[in-house]
């Protein structure tokens, strides 16, 4: 008699035209967004106002909150607790995912990457920013401390998405109540922030500044009112971020996921990982292959939203229930692949990036989203023109921070790498460069 098994038959592919498909289903456009700015800014704040606004969260939520704030005499933080609480939630559920906020307008699907308020934030923003379709720059508008901003993080963040590949910013000039809503304090900064921005290598036309006030609300979901600031007539915030371009969906390239998280041991699904699909497609019954551990697969089911599915595309987070595999080599950061179209493991590459510091030929280590490889900077190629990208100077002997420039670089293991990824240059624990694989 055959011996029985045990395991569970791998799920046949219903060998669907997924691209097909997803253009079957009329969707709505969907877009994700790094918040950034300098520290008190209020990031966490507007956030927080967005999604109560929007009614992502309750007032229920948002009473406890404010009850939990009062009792430790900050009332003016229950806002800023919202993001950690939907975290929270997420958590406590069974569909684990990064800490990644949803919300939806009429006309799009967004993901917040990133949430802020992280104490190391700089990684994790250079983590979000690697995903993200555009970036918002949260400003402070109130006395000195748009100037102090500027000082500090503002601009290294706005600089940090930019080499990242961001193009487009919406700029939410925040806390207008207290600069009470003049007009000529919006203009200043506007006029400062551009013309820095512009010089940093963004398009005039791919920056949109939106004046606000996340703590009271106005202009972020409902518009200004007319006896507070009659001068403005542009977007709120809301529409601003309907309004940002639609992600380019690579779906018709090669299928590309970096896992961001890997569940083991459940007994319905006793092997999961969840992750972004970067590019290409996927559906059930699709065999994979993780990179560079090498280690194959078979997609047994695959969940959207919390939401069973049958395919999903490129933009798309998804959690994928795996059968056929030994999980023992899986890690976090390596990239799913198809069978037939794996990613290359490579060990020397050029890379064009934003030096925050100087670069100099000699040891780095190399970072792609959560993984990194210690490595060098062979040889400094090129600064480049940050506008233009064109050659500035050949062979420089020294790269200055700010500037862009092309680097050659080898690593001393393997990294799963191609053409147009993120990557991130640290040395003793601090990043000296971020830029895309060229
Ligand atoms: N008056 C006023 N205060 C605001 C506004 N937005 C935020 N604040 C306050 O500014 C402070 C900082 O806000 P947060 O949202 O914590 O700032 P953040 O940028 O997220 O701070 P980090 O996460 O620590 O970088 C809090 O006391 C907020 O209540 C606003 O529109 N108006």
């Amino acid at each position: 008699m055959a011996a029985l098994s045990v395991a569970e038959p791998t799920k046949k592919s219903k060998n669907l035209n997924v691209v097909e498909e997803y253009e079957k289903t009329n969707p709505k456009k969907s877009a994700s967004f790094v918040v950034i700015g300098h520290v008190d800014h209020g990031k966490s704040t507007l956030m927080g106002r967005l999604l109560f606004d929007l009614k992502v969260v309750d007032q229920r939520t948002l009473d406890k909150l404010r009850k939990e704030a009062d009792a430790i005499g900050k009332s003016s933080f229950a806002l800023a607790w919202v993001m950690d609480e939907t975290k929270e939630e997420r958590a406590r559920g069974v569909t684990v995912d990064f800490a990644t906020n949803y919300f939806e307008t009429d006309a799009t699907k967004f993901t917040i990457l990133d949430a802020p308020g992280h104490r190391d934030f700089i990684p994790n923003m250079i983590a979000g920013a690697s995903q993200a379709d555009f970036a918002v720059l949260v400003i402070d508008s109130s006395t000195n401390s748009f100037e102090s901003g500027l000082k500090g993080q503002t601009k290294e963040h706005a600089l940090l998405v930019r080499s990242m590949g961001v193009q487009q910013l919406i700029i939410a000039i925040n806390k207008m109540d207290l600069a009470e809503w003049a007009e000529d304090r919006f203009t200043e900064i506007q006029q400062q922030m551009s013309a820095f921005l512009v010089a940093a290598g963004f398009q005039a036309q791919n920056i949109t500044f939106v004046p606000l006030a996340g703590l009271t609300g106005e202009n972020v979901v409902n518009p200004v009112p007319k006896d507070k600031a009659a001068w403005y007539t542009g977007p709120t915030l809301v529409s601003a971020l309907d309004g940002a371009r639609a992600t380019t969906r690579a779906m018709e390239k090669p299928l590309r996921l970096s896992i961001n998280d890997i569940f083991r041991g459940g007994v319905i699904n006793p092997l999961s990982i969840s992750g972004r699909i970067d590019q290409g497609t996927l559906q059930a019954g699709d065999a994979i292959v993780a990179q560079p551990a090498g280690e194959t697969a078979s997609i047994k089911r695959i969940e959207v939203a919390s939401q069973e599915v049958d395919w999903a595309v490129a933009g798309q987070i998804v959690i994928l229930h795996l059968t056929d595999i030994d999980p023992i080599h899986l890690r976090h950061g390596d990239i799913v692949c198809h069978l037939s179209s794996p990613i290359t493991t490579i060990t020397e590459f050029n890379a064009k990036v934003l030096a925050f510091e100087h670069l100099l030929p000699g040891f780095v280590d190399v970072h792609r989203g959560p993984l990194h490889v210690s490595g060098k900077i062979k040889g400094l190629v090129a600064t480049l023109d940050k506008s233009s990208g064109e050659i500035a100077k050949k062979k420089p002997r020294i790269v200055q921070p700010g500037q862009v420039a092309r680097v050659s670089v080898e690593m001393e293991k393997g990294m799963s790498l191609e053409e147009g990824m993120r990557i991130v240059l640290r040395s003793e624990g601090r990043t000296i460069g971020a830029g895309l694989l060229e």
